[in-house]
């Protein structure tokens, strides 16, 4: 029996095992009554005389004893030497293997390869790993600059959106509330100076022979012009009920709720005051005003806030007519 009790079956002895047992099972059977005869016969051969000589009963014990001996023996060499052998097979496969002898260690090479071959796989799997990680930390670094990207376009959007919002309310180029504006704040002055009795004066204001001054000195000269005209008017209708309003082209319009034609009419005397001092650049002259003033009050009221500008406005039509730079009163 080999002694590596892990070493493979050899080829056929699976197959063989039924024939061993039919031939153990035949040997059993057969065997131990023909070598018992054989071994008997031999004996009383060889001891002829002697077992001659014997009586009966000696003779019997004789061969009862040889009997005896002989099936032992067989039984030993046929049966028992065999289990012994496969009780020594079975305890060798339950035992813990001993270490391969070097001489044994035949498969070596091959395993050195495969695992340098293993090893090669690993660090190549570790390379493609490190790399997908630069590539996320790649796309991470991506995502947060698209982020910031957006960030800054929606700060945009909110500004630009704004700044439309803005426009929609108020004049791009002096930045006064525009005409939309202006109407809407008139209607709900007017409504609330007649619920509380109050006072509302409406002044039309409109630069005189605007079209020369932009003749002689240019669009540039005019448009800014116009912007220091504007800033001339919300400086000095400064309450915050005051809304100051470009109508478009020259033409402007101040609310000013709670006063009447007496408060409103020395604000625009001043301011007409403000307009005479302005120093415009050299060779430009200055420019001067036109109004019309209408107020509404309980013992003048309108009719209605179109009723109250349209006085104004037939005013400063009379203010025009009248010869300019000047103040004219609704009737
Ligand atoms: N520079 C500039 N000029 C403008 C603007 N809007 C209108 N105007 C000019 O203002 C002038 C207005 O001319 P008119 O309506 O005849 O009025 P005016 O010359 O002031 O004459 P009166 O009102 O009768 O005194 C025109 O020449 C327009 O082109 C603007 O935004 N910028």
């Amino acid at each position: 029996m080999s002694t590596n009790a892990f070493a493979p079956p050899e080829a056929g002895q699976h197959g063989a095992m039924p024939r061993r047992r039919g031939s153990l099972r035949l040997r059993l059977s057969l065997g131990v009554p023909v070598l018992t005869a054989l071994v008997v016969g031999a004996i009383e051969w060889s001891l002829g005389d002697l077992v001659e000589a014997a009586d009966g009963l000696t003779r019997m014990v004789w061969l009862v004893l040889l009997l005896s001996a002989t099936q032992l023996l067989l039984i030993e060499a046929l049966l028992l030497w065999p289990l012994r052998r496969l009780a020594a097979g079975c305890e060798a496969m339950e035992s813990v293997p001993a270490p391969l002898a070097d001489d044994e260690a035949a498969p070596a090479p091959r395993l050195a390869a495969e695992l340098e071959r293993i090893g090669h796989v690993m660090r190549r799997a570790r390379g493609s790993l490190w790399q997908q990680g630069q590539a996320a930390l790649a796309l991470q670094r991506e995502l947060t600059q698209q982020r910031e990207l957006l960030a800054q376009a929606q700060r945009e959007l909110a500004a630009n959106q704004r700044e439309l919002a803005g426009m929609a309310r108020t004049d791009p180029l002096t930045g006064l509330a525009n005409l939309r504006v202006f109407d809407e704040t008139l209607r709900r002055e007017f409504k609330r100076a007649q619920r509380q009795r109050g006072l509302l004066a409406i002044a039309v204001l409109d630069l005189d022979e605007f079209k020369q001054f932009n003749e002689r000195h240019g669009s540039a000269a005019g448009d800014a012009a116009l912007q220091r005209v504007a800033r001339l008017l919300n400086e000095r209708f400064k309450r915050d009920t005051d809304v100051v309003a470009r109508l478009g082209g020259e033409e402007f319009v101040a609310l000013l709720p709670g006063f009447g034609m007496a408060e409103a009419q020395g604000v625009l005397e001043l301011l007409r005051e403000d307009l005479r001092a302005l120093r415009l650049p050299d060779g430009q002259g200055h420019l001067t005003l036109s109004v019309g003033l209408a107020a509404a009050s309980p013992g003048h009221p309108y009719l209605s806030a179109q009723a109250l500008m349209q006085a104004a406005d037939e005013a400063l039509y009379i203010a025009k007519h009248a010869g300019r730079d000047r103040l004219s009163l609704a009737a």
